[in-house]
């Protein structure tokens, strides 16, 4: 193998049309009028721009960002799918990619049939691809059906033919986009099992993929791209460290815009006299930043701030924490917990504090109330805010005990 790179991309630029915006204002009258403004600059999306970047023989590579940054079209410019505007991009070696499985495949010939027609869009010669039949075939665990036409398949029998072609034609240079994520557990483990043994037998991949599990466990490099720029390349670590805090920015901002939305729109879900006023509510984390997205495990703690307009001993504060589905996951207040609140000043911060917030992922709404003893309002408000909990365990319910799992040999 040469010592040039295995993949090398200097200053790409890729841009589409804007196909489907345009065609939505396209009218006979505005055609008439100006037959050409189809062709106007404007009408064009740069999708990607002044990329460059180079993998060495035997790495791999995980290209991440979010949806729409241009992961995909990046990766379909290295499988030679799309020509690129601008740039250059060399790819050295058998190129096998998986993206869009199955996409090549002819849907009234059979599985066999694809395979040989598959095999030679790939750079195989019919003998070649007639000695890994028996190995494609049975690797595709497709049984007789591979003789029937494609057309007839499940969506999950197209994606294994097409897996089995990619990674059965002794490829260089692997590309992977989102694979893992697609078809049962049974064959997202195939996949793992495949691209373990490439990484082995020291094949380049190129990977795009939303699963940071996945990255961390196979990239040696990352590439963050973010509207169609890189953002940060080097360390897995490092760069998605810093995708998520990114995302998780972009997340609080939109959960606060919600927010300030779900307060305007339920102004008539406040009630009470106004002798105590909950003038603040704030979310904080453990270093005190306000927060609107939160990492279950964290600390997290509730901030009110207080005004008793007319100075009250009987006086009680409380918090609701519901999630989407409108059940209420905890609720309590001062009173409950027999706090005595009775010299308070008439201006104070309350703060409820959890050292963990072990709530399960999802969107949670927060009431807080302060009311007296008796339970007549204050000030009572619902759904007072919108935030969002992210946690790496997808496990569900309202309640997560503290645990641990033990297995052993009886
Ligand atoms: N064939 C096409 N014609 C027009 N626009 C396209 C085409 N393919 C992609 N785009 C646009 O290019 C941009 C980047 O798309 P791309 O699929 O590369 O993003 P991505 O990062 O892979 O996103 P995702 O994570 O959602 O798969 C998007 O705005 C998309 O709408």
């Amino acid at each position: 193998m040469s010592e040039m790179p295995a993949i090398e991309v200097k200053g790409l630029g890729k841009r589409f049309r804007r196909e489907i915006l345009k065609r939505d204002y396209i009218t006979w009258k505005t055609l008439l009028l100006n037959p050409f403004s189809r062709k106007k600059a404007k009408d064009y999306i740069t999708v990607l721009e002044e990329i460059s970047f180079s993998v060495d023989h035997g790495k791999t590579l995980a290209l991440i960002g979010q949806n729409g940054s241009g992961k995909s079209t990046l990766l379909k410019i290295m499988a030679g799918i799309y020509k690129p505007d601008n740039g250059q991009v060399n790819v050295r070696g058998r190129v096998s990619s998986l993206i869009e499985l199955g996409a090549g495949f002819h849907p009234e010939f059979t599985g066999r049939e694809n395979v040989f027609l598959n095999g030679t869009i790939l750079g195989l010669s019919n003998s070649e691809i007639a000695k890994r039949f028996d190995h494609i075939a049975a690797y595709s665990g497709l049984g007789e059906y591979i003789d029937a036409p494609v057309r007839t398949y499940s969506s999950g029998m197209y994606v294994r033919l097409g897996f089995s072609v990619a990674v059965n034609v002794d490829p260089d240079v692997l590309l992977v986009d989102e694979v893992l994520a697609v078809g049962d557990e049974a064959f997202a483990h195939k996949c793992e099992d495949k691209i373990n043994e490439f990484r082995r037998k020291g094949k380049t991949i190129c990977l795009v993929t939303h699963d940071m599990g996945a990255v961390e466990k196979y990239a040696d490099e990352v590439i963050w791209l973010d509207g169609g720029q890189i953002a940060a390349r080097g360390n897995p670590r490092r760069v998605i460290d810093a995708y998520r805090q990114k995302v998780a920015q972009e997340e609080d901002a939109i959960r606060r815009q919600e927010a300030l939305q779900a307060e305007a729109d339920l102004t008539g879900l406040r009630w009470g006299d106004g002798d105590v006023v909950i003038e603040k509510i704030r979310l904080l984390d453990k270093d005190g930043a306000e927060r609107a997205v939160v990492t279950s495990g964290e600390p997290l703690t509730i901030e009110l701030e207080y005004c008793q307009k007319k100075p009250t001993k009987d006086l009680v504060f409380g918090i609701g924490l519901f999630n989407a589905q409108e059940v209420q996951c905890y609720g309590t207040n001062t009173h409950l917990e027999r706090l005595d609140l009775e010299d308070l000043p008439t201006k104070g911060v309350v703060r409820f504090i959890m050292d963990r917030l072990d709530l399960v992922q999802g969107t949670y709404f927060l009431d807080v109330a302060a009311h007296n003893t008796d339970g007549k309002a204050y000030d009572y408000i619902r759904r007072s805010q919108a935030f969002s909990v992210r946690s790496i365990i997808n496990d569900v319910g309202v309640f997560r005990p503290s645990h641990t799992w033990e297995v052993f040999p009886r």
